[in-house]
Parts: structure tokens; C-alpha cells; sequence
């Protein structure tokens, strides 16, 4: 199995690469989605952040309400800290089982793992390779605006969130630089799997 680490801030543009890798045949596990599926109705993650967070953080329908959740922790370090706290290792494990499946059905799978905190949340996989994809910020928090609806100071909210270029550069094997077409974007992703294709073909040999 090879494995990539996928990382970038907010609307960086990394599940436009991931899409594209998987075009190619890439297995895609996406930490978003297992960040989601810890916390649905009836699991530990719901009652955990109902016991801290209080019940104005859970819908009528039982849901966690998204919306209220993060207006509280985007604009507050230390409670966006207890909610990682929560959620973070309940997605590693997850993960991991994700991870051991994928071997499972096929030892030769190039498997790309899309997680936004990479830096931040201290994730205990091995990577082959670590990617990120990189905007700069005006870009986007355009993004966050134009095509999610944010207000600008959500938006920007979001993003300082996150850790800095520099701390996600400081990890990189690869660029990708989404700034400009989405064209250009793609033409990275596909010179991307060129490369690992090569260099797992080289590993197999
Ligand atoms: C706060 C929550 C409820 C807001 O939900 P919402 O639907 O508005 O956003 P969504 O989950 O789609 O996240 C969108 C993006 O926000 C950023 N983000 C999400 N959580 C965090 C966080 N804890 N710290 C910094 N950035 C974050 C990521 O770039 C992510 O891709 C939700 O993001 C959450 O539960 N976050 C904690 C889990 C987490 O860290 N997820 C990120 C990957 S493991
Ligand atoms: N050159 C480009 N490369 C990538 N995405 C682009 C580009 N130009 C515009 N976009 C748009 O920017 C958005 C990037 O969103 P995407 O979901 O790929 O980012 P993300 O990093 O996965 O976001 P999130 O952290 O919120 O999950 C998409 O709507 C995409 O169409």
C-alpha cells in the first residue's frame, strides 16, 4: 500500500485533487466524512459534546446542529481545543480501520487519505508522501464567500483557525498551488499520480 497524506487549508482546493487521484484509480479516505460519522446521532462523539457544549448544540431532530457548533468554536481557541479533544481520536481510529481495510482488498492500493489537520491533529499514519494543496488566503476566503455562503468574517475566521502556510509547507514532499485555473489544478493532480505511480512501480520492483 502507498499512502498519501492530502492536507491544506480550508478551500484549498483538496477534494478537487483528491477526485482527480482517484480518476486515476486512488482509494480515498476522507477525514471530513469520518469527522461526521463519529458524531451522529446515538454515537459517544454526540453525547460527549452534548455533556460539554450543552444542549444548544443539538438540533430537535437530534442531530448536532453544525451551524451553532461552529460559531462557538471558530471564534474561541480554547473550545475548538475540547471539541478536537472529542472528535480527533475517534477519528483515528477510524482511520485506521479504514487504513487496514484498504490494505486488506488490495496490498498494491495507492490510497489517498484527505485530512484537513494534518499539522494540527497530530495524525499517527505513516505517509508515503505528504501533499498540499495551497491558496492564498484572499483566495480562499473568496471561495468561502462566493460559493459557501460565508460572510466574510466567518470566512476569515475559518481559515486563521487553521495553522499557517508556513507550518504546512514545513511538512510538505509536494506543492500543489490552486491559485490559478482549475485546468492547471488538474494538470498538477494528473503529474502527481505520474509520479507515484513511478515511484511505487520502482518500491513493487
Ligand atoms: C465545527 C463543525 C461542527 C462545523 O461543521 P461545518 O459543517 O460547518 O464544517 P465542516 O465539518 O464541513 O468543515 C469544513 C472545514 O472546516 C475546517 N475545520 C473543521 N473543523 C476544524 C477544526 N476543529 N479546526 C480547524 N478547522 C476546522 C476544515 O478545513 C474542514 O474541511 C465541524 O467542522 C467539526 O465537527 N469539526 C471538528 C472535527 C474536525 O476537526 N474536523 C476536521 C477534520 S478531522
Ligand atoms: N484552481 C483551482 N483548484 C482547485 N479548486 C478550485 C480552483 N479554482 C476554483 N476552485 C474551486 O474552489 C473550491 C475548492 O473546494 P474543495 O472542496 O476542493 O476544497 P477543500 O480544500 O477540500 O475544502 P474544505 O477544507 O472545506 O473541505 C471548489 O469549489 C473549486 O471548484
Amino acid at each position: 500500500m502507498y499512502v498519501i497524506g492530502l492536507t491544506g487549508g480550508i478551500a484549498s482546493g483538496k477534494s478537487t485533487v483528491a477526485r482527480r487521484l482517484v480518476e486515476h484509480g486512488a482509494v480515498h479516505i476522507d477525514a471530513d466524512k469520518l469527522a461526521r460519522r463519529v458524531v451522529e446521532p446515538g454515537t459517544e462523539g454526540l453525547a460527549k459534546i452534548r455533556e460539554v457544549f450543552g444542549d444548544s448544540v443539538v438540533g430537535k431532530d437530534g442531530t448536532l446542529d453544525r451551524e451553532a457548533l461552529g460559531a462557538i468554536v471558530f471564534s474561541d481557541a480554547a473550545e475548538r481545543d475540547k471539541l478536537n479533544a472529542i472528535v480527533h481520536p475517534a477519528v483515528r481510529r477510524l482511520s485506521s480501520e479504514l487504513f487496514a481495510k484498504a490494505e486488506a482488498e488490495d496490498p498494491d492500493a495507492i490510497v489517498v487519505y484527505d485530512v484537513p489537520l494534518l499539522v494540527e491533529a497530530a495524525v499517527d499514519h505513516p505517509f508515503d508522501l505528504v501533499v498540499v494543496a495551497h491558496a492564498q488566503k484572499k483566495t480562499r476566503v473568496q471561495r468561502l464567500v462566493e460559493e459557501r455562503g460565508l460572510s466574510g468574517e466567518h470566512a476569515r475566521a475559518r481559515v486563521d483557525a487553521q495553522a499557517s502556510d508556513a507550518e504546512r509547507f514545513a511538512i510538505a514532499d509536494v506543492v500543489i498551488d490552486t491559485d490559478g485555473s482549475l485546468a492547471n489544478t488538474m494538470s498538477q493532480a494528473d503529474a502527481l499520480w505520474q509520479r507515484i505511480k513511478d515511484e511505487s512501480a520502482v518500491r513493487a520492483s
